[in-house]
């Protein structure tokens, strides 16, 4: 379904190499604000090099990557064409500006930890990195730590002076919120360890969502789920993007979760871009039926109803 929103992620002619390897190639796309991405391509295609190069982990060779973040507290006053805007803030040394509305990003000019505080930009990872011995509850108020840590952290925090509190107090119920809303509140004070693979992956989720992230990136997070628990995963994506105003960006291997979420879909192959469309574009698209059947199994190309 496209739905036409304004973009929210701007990627442009962004490139990473790797000694001789170039693992993404001049790569243009941009992703719309209030919908699910698929970046989807097969193995050493460049997608995770390409989260790697959004979420700061990696400083890319060449390109931008420019990200606008709408004010939380007034989503219908944010400017939807920020070309100019952007164009100005890349003619500067700059990292962002402010625009009607919001503020715009170029995130190949800033640290990771800018890129999650002020850009608003959470992941998830292919293997789950979780704080596996703290327990479930704990993993949600660590990843809040940058709302915690206010000016006055250090005296405020020492004494339990009142600012302090009530961020605390805030940090709990979000964490609440989040594990209700992923079917984990009844196991908060196991540790995230104990957990089956399947509950681990929606804590992650959990976990990135407690961020109040303007875009979510999650790194195949269908990967060794079973039918049942890939069925509920799709359901609690669209309903992030639905009901929570969240943007995603996804990689995924598994073809009919890409094709039942997926307002747009972005193709990679050897780093290079082979096509961009909704699902039902690319499901019909040459170029990628050749690369998917030049290295899947029979049962993407299934899925994707090629
Ligand atoms: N840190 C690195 N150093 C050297 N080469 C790398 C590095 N990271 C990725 N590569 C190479 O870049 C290419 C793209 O890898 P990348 O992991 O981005 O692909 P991918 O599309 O995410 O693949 P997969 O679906 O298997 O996860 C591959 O050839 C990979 O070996």
């Amino acid at each position: 379904m496209a739905r036409d929103n304004a973009p929210l992620l701007i990627v442009d002619q962004l490139t990473m190499r790797f000694g001789g390897l170039c693992a993404v190639d001049a790569l243009d796309f941009s992703a719309r604000g209030g919908e699910i991405t698929a970046l989807i391509g097969p193995n050493g295609a460049g997608k995770t090099t390409l989260f790697n190069c959004v979420t700061g982990f990696y400083r890319s060779c060449a390109g931008r990557i420019a990200l606008a973040r709408p004010d939380p507290d007034s989503p219908g006053a944010f400017r939807a064409d920020w070309r100019e805007e952007l164009a100005e803030l890349t003619r500067s040394t700059r990292r962002s500006a402010r625009i009607k509305g919001g503020e715009i990003f170029l995130l190949e000019r800033m640290a990771d930890f800018e890129i999650v505080k002020r850009a608003g930009v959470a992941r998830t990872f292919q293997n789950i990195r979780l704080f596996r011995g703290m327990t479930v509850l704990e993993n949600l108020i660590v990843a809040q730590h940058n709302r915690l840590i206010g000016p006055a952290f250090d005296i405020a925090g020492r004494f339990g002076f009142g600012a302090y509190r009530g961020r605390e107090r805030a940090a709990l119920e979000t964490a609440r919120f989040w594990l209700d809303r992923v079917g984990l509140i009844a196991r908060a004070d196991e540790a995230a360890g104990d957990l089956p693979y399947g509950a681990q992956r929606r804590l992650e989720i959990a976990r990135a969502m407690a961020t109040a992230p303007t875009l979510l990136c999650l790194d195949e997070p269908a990967a060794g789920l079973n039918p049942r628990e890939s069925h509920e995963l799709t359901t609690l994506l669209l309903s992030l993007r639905d009901d929570h105003d969240v943007s995603i960006l996804i990689i995924e291997h598994d073809m009919s979760v890409v094709m039942a979420i997926s307002d747009h879909v972005v193709v990679l192959d050897h780093g290079v871009k082979i096509a961009d469309g909704t699902a039902r574009d690319i499901r019909e698209d040459e170029a990628v039926i050749k690369a998917y059947l030049g290295v899947a199994d029979e049962a993407d190309i299934a899925a994707m109803g090629a």
